[in-house]
């Protein structure tokens, strides 16, 4: 079942083009993680498909349903990069004053389990206007599940929280998917995209340039391992002979006495490598192959 689907979807501010042209298809139940440089386009993207801006051009659904329908909207959360609150209420007033006037009340009960579970325990009588930066956030966050939405849009739903508190949001997230439910997320936070997101988008400057699992995006990126050996010390006897062979078998050689780091091109040059090795009478006590990183993805991207 589709949660999103976008078909050429564009929006310009005057004269420049902001989105050009994305076509994202988004399962039921999937994080999905949508990165990008700072003016990307990712807050555009999240506010024509939650309502807030119109699209140039293109079309898209919600949940199976064309967009901006208001029971669709009913089953959608939103946090948007930007949240604001009514400032003389305390964090549980807001939330059920909110709940009243998007037509789905909460009752007071609900929205206190709401602010605990966002780990807001001890500030739910607060008032707002006193909250810090991360409280507000994680307000914005109670905002978007108050009323247990199926879909959910979290503009950098972690930016700006302590580490605990990140934490805790990331399992949160983490938990509303195996209630089933659908998370996009934009997040500068390439670990937490790459620990908590089942696929990831990389946008830049208006396109979608990669998209998939991690698996997918590291395939793409395997062409080339760095692997870093442990193993008995050479033989003096041996050691210029294997240096020789070490050379044409990768790039960028390290040796020491008793571990190597070279970087190959596929895994069967591994195999190949510890095979030279016993041959020169050298024993082979472990092996670490360095996968490329989201990092890694997104800079080479
Ligand atoms: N209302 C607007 N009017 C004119 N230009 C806008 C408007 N909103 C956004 N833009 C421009 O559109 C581009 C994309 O902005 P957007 O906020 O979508 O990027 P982003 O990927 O979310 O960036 P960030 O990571 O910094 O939040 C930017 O160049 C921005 O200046």
């Amino acid at each position: 079942m589709i949660a999103i689907e976008t078909n050429d979807l564009k929006k310009a501010y005057g004269k420049m083009a902001v989105l050009k042209g994305i076509s994202l298809q988004i399962k039921k139940g999937e994080i999905f993680g949508f990165l990008g440089r700072n003016g990307a386009g990712k807050s555009t993207f999240i506010n024509i498909l939650t309502g807030i801006a119109n699209q140039s051009s293109g079309s898209f659904s919600i949940l199976g349903a064309e967009a901006h329908r208001s029971e669709t909207k009913k089953k959608i959360g939103v946090m948007p990069d930007y949240s604001t609150f009514y400032e003389h209420m305390s964090a549980v007033d807001h939330l059920r004053f909110f709940s009243d006037l998007s037509g789905n009340p909460a009752s007071k009960e609900r929205c206190i389990e709401v602010l605990k579970s966002v780990g807001l325990n001890d500030h739910v009588r607060k008032k707002t206007k006193k909250y810090s930066f991360g409280m507000k956030k994680k307000l914005g966050i109670a905002q978007a599940i108050i009323h247990d939405p199926e879909l959910l849009f979290l503009d950098e739903p972690t930016s700006g929280l302590d580490a605990e508190s990140v934490i805790h949001i990331q399992k949160l997230i983490s938990s509303l998917q195996e209630q089933g439910k659908t998370i996009f997320m934009t997040s500068h936070n390439l670990d937490e995209v790459e620990k908590i997101c089942t696929r990831v988008a990389i946008m830049r400057e208006g396109l979608i340039i990669k998209c998939g699992t991690m698996d997918e995006l590291k395939s793409f990126y395997r062409s080339t391992m760095i692997v870093k050996m442990k193993h008995s010390p050479i033989p003096p006897s041996e050691r210029e002979t294997l240096k020789k062979w070490l050379k044409g078998a990768g790039t960028d050689l390290i040796m020491k006495d008793q571990s190597l780091s070279i970087t190959v091109s596929s895994e069967k040059k591994i195999a190949e490598i510890i095979r030279a090795l016993n041959q020169s009478k050298v024993d082979v006590y472990g092996v670490h192959v360095e996968e490329p990183s989201l990092q890694d993805i997104f800079m080479e991207a």
